[in-house]
């Protein structure tokens, strides 16, 4: 068993709530309201641009060149590919840049990316990996079982969104990420230290939990 596969059995409740949550269920259905996809879409663009910041803090926390590399990957992956996703699927729907930057972060928007930031800086890389598993290794899992399982759902409208995650490009990223965090947890992880790492991954997971929650409060 890799790192990451020793923390989804340990953190099973929360990685369950994550992965399986409603959002991502009507997601896959294409029964989600469209005022919810599109608060998801607009804080989610919002939550990229910290999430670039935090790779860029990979950086500047990297021992090696070759950790430095793997979290420059994460930084073009979020600036070359999925910002412009967002952008992409929001001119659908006539909203532009500018009005997608101007949008004010939501509570659930902020926590997360501020928790990622610190969890960063008053550690090290090891700590950093370990807030931003859930994200980018969530995604690659939700994106394949839902892009298996659309073959039942004809012309669903999400179908963009689930293709991109699913994806080759993504997939690689993820494959990359996960084998990196091994290595990093071979490098510096001791059983003394491993409750805390699974606890930063807990809590990435439930906040990944309440971002999903803020989009389908959006109907309220
Ligand atoms: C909230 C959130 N988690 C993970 C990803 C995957 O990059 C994303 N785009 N947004």
């Amino acid at each position: 068993m890799n790192l990451f596969e020793r923390l989804k059995v340990d953190a099973a409740p929360q990685w369950q709530d994550y992965t399986k949550h409603a959002f991502v269920e009507q997601l896959g259905s294409g029964k989600l309201p469209l005022e919810c996809f599109k608060h998801y879409l607009v804080q989610d663009y919002l939550f990229l641009i910290q999430f670039a910041r935090a790779y860029a803090l990979g950086i500047y926390k990297s021992p090696a060149i070759s950790d430095m590399r793997h979290s420059l990957e994460g930084v073009k992956a979020i600036l070359d590919v999925e910002l412009e996703l967002h952008i992409e699927i929001c001119g659908r729907w006539g909203m532009r840049r500018e009005e997608i930057e101007l949008a004010s972060e939501d509570t659930p928007t902020m926590a997360y990316t501020r928790f990622v930031l610190d969890a960063g800086m008053s550690g090290d890389l090891l700590d950093l990996q370990a807030a931003l598993a859930p994200c980018v290794l969530g995604y690659a899992e939700i994106g394949k079982r839902l892009q298996l399982a659309g073959s039942d759902v004809p012309e669903n409208p999400y179908q963009r969104w689930i293709q991109e995650y699913a994806g080759e490009g993504y997939q690689g990223l993820a494959d990359g990420f996960e084998a990196w965090f091994d290595t990093t947890g071979e490098q510096v992880l001791t059983t003394a230290r491993y409750p805390r790492v699974l606890s930063l991954f807990e809590k990435a997971c439930r906040l990944e939990s309440d971002f999903w929650q803020m989009g389908l409060n959006a109907t309220q």
